[in-house]
């Protein structure tokens, strides 16, 4: 097996990556129809698995899981998770010669031996489903020709792909058919009716590529949606503790500040959470962002040429024939940080004051997002991709901070996010030391705007807004969003 994406002509590639439709709601009308009747099997009952599972069988799908021996055996986690659920549980030898839609929602490092296990129980002319295509896009697995291949990728977090399906929504999801299994044409109908189960169609869908998915998803997660929210965290908690901030105070202002302020950025963009902050407060944050995207712009360009490249996979696969060695030890090291081990105190802090004492976190959210953006841009993802990758995500693994820090953001994301994360804290934490050592509590831990009088000059205020609003992630997603908007305006009235 080789890197896919790396096997096709220039030509190809771009073809492949630039893949990138927003869906009309009217290509939805079937609902369902395309699987209603079919035997949906999923192997793996975690993050994803379980959450996808409880949506599809809400939809009116008949949805069951296959796990391997051990877990059934040893009732483990994810046997709980579909038993407890009221959901039937088989073997592979039980279950998979049944499917019409086997759906892979194991770990990436494990596609390769659960798909070459599975393939030759599957009948024929069934469909193999993901939610990541690493495997077929970075390993080069090759599917048996009669068999259809499908993505369906929530652009969230598995416990959102639920919650947001109990509200009445869905998350915005990427669909696509892999060209080189698609043998009756059927591949597109059963992913759009699929997204209809999960209730992505509500939200907002991508017809995407496999390979467009994979380079626009690593890309996303290794530095804004985690990446540097790990680094900007874990480097506004130990500033405070330097500055003789109280460490209770500190670690709540980070762990709920990154939720409050993404909060305004899921609701209007970088200029909702820009404008949350005083005028003179705004042109400083704006200053630090600049200067923060000068010296990361850098990392994230090497970041997406590494992804681009294979360069990342394949260094990843090489510590998962280690045995997850440098994931491991970084996880139990991110459990170590200050930040990880100092519980938020007992102290109130309001809604304002996580902008006000916190003005640097602000910028990295917007370096963060905007750097993010034009990198996959620049390489030839699509903007609606891109924005979804990088700002829409944000403030959905924002959450998972403030629900049990780092630690719960890195359970809950993927492994391959997990590692990429990591991979990215530890090359940017040394490329902001110089910067930190500028950093006082006027940019992190007390307000801003103490002491001054809030005279700005209205020209820069002016030039800073313009800059800001203009940006290319503010355009693309002021459409995106209103899409969303309608959605919902249509299920409350
Ligand atoms: N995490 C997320 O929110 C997102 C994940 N994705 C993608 O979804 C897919 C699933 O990821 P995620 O939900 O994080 O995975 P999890 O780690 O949460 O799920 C693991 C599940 O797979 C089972 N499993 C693990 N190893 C094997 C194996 N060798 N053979 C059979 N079953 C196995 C586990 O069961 P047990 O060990 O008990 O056998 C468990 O049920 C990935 O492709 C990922 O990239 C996409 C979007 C977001
Ligand atoms: C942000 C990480 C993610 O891509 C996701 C939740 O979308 C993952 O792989 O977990
Ligand atoms: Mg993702
Ligand atoms: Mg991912």
């Amino acid at each position: 097996m080789s890197n896919y994406f790396n096997t096709l002509p220039l030509r190809e590639k771009l073809n492949q990556l630039g893949v990138c439709d927003f869906m009309d709601s009217s290509e939805f009308l079937d609902g369902v129809n395309a699987l209603k009747g079919k035997k949906l099997v999923i192997i793996g009952c975690g993050a994803q698995g379980l959450n996808q599972g409880l949506n599809l069988r809400d939809s009116g799908l008949d949805v069951s899981y296959t796990l391997r021996k051990e877990a059934i055996e040893g009732k483990r986690d994810s046997w709980k998770n579909a038993t407890e659920n009221n959901f039937t549980v088989g073997t592979y030898e039980e279950l998979i010669p049944t499917a019409d839609v086997l759906i892979n929602l194991t770990p990436d490092k494990q596609h390769t031996s659960v798909v070459n296990a599975v393939m030759p129980l599957m009948k024929q002319g069934a469909t193999l489903s993901y939610s990541h295509g690493f495997n077929i896009v970075e390993e080069g697995m090759q599917i048996r020709k009669d068999i259809t291949v499908i993505m369906v990728a929530p652009k969230c977090p598995g416990s959102e792909v639920r919650a947001e399906y109990v509200r009445g929504f869905g998350v915005p999801t990427l669909i696509a058919v892999h060209p080189e299994n698609d043998p009756e044409g059927k591949g597109l109908a059963q992913a759009k009716a699929y997204c209809v189960g999960t209730g992505g169609h509500r939200a907002g869908v991508l017809k995407s590529s496999f390979v467009a998915e994979v380079k626009s998803d690593l890309m996303g997660e290794q530095t804004i949606l985690c990446g540097l929210l790990q680094t900007g965290s874990i480097l506004s908690f130990d500033k405070m503790i330097e500055k003789g901030i109280d460490a209770g105070y500190a670690s709540k202002l980070v762990q709920y500040g990154v939720e409050v302020i993404t909060e305004a950025l899921k609701q209007g963009g970088i200029t909702a959470m820009m404008d949350r902050l005083s005028n003179v407060a705004k042109i400083k944050a704006f200053e630090v962002s600049e200067e923060l995207k000068t010296i990361m712009r850098p990392l994230f360009q090497k970041h997406q040429d590494d992804i681009m490249s294979g360069e990342f996979s394949r260094v990843m696969m090489e510590d998962w024939a280690a045995g997850d060695k440098n994931l491991l030890a970084w996880r139990a090291a991110t459990g170590e940080t200050a930040f990880e081990k100092t519980p938020a105190g007992n102290v109130k802090i309001g809604e304002q004051e996580y902008f006000d004492n916190a003005l640097l976190m602000v910028a990295f959210v917007r370096a963060g997002v905007e750097l993010a953006f034009e990198t996959m841009v620049e390489a030839g993802i699509k903007p609606e991709s891109a924005y979804y990758e990088s700002l829409h995500e944000t403030p959905l693994i924002a959450n998972t901070i403030a629900r049990k820090k780092l630690f719960e953001m890195n359970r809950v994301i993927s492994d391959t996010a997990e590692y990429g994360c990591y991979l990215f804290d530890h090359a940017c934490k040394p490329l902001l030391a110089d910067f930190m050592t500028k950093v006082d509590t006027d940019l992190i831990g007390k307000n801003f705007n103490e002491g001054k009088d809030g005279a700005v000059d209205n020209r820069a205020l002016i030039a800073v807004n313009e800059v800001i609003r203009s940006h290319q992630v503010e355009v693309v997603g002021a459409e995106l969003r209103k899409a969303m908007t309608a959605m919902k305006s249509i299920k409350t009235a």
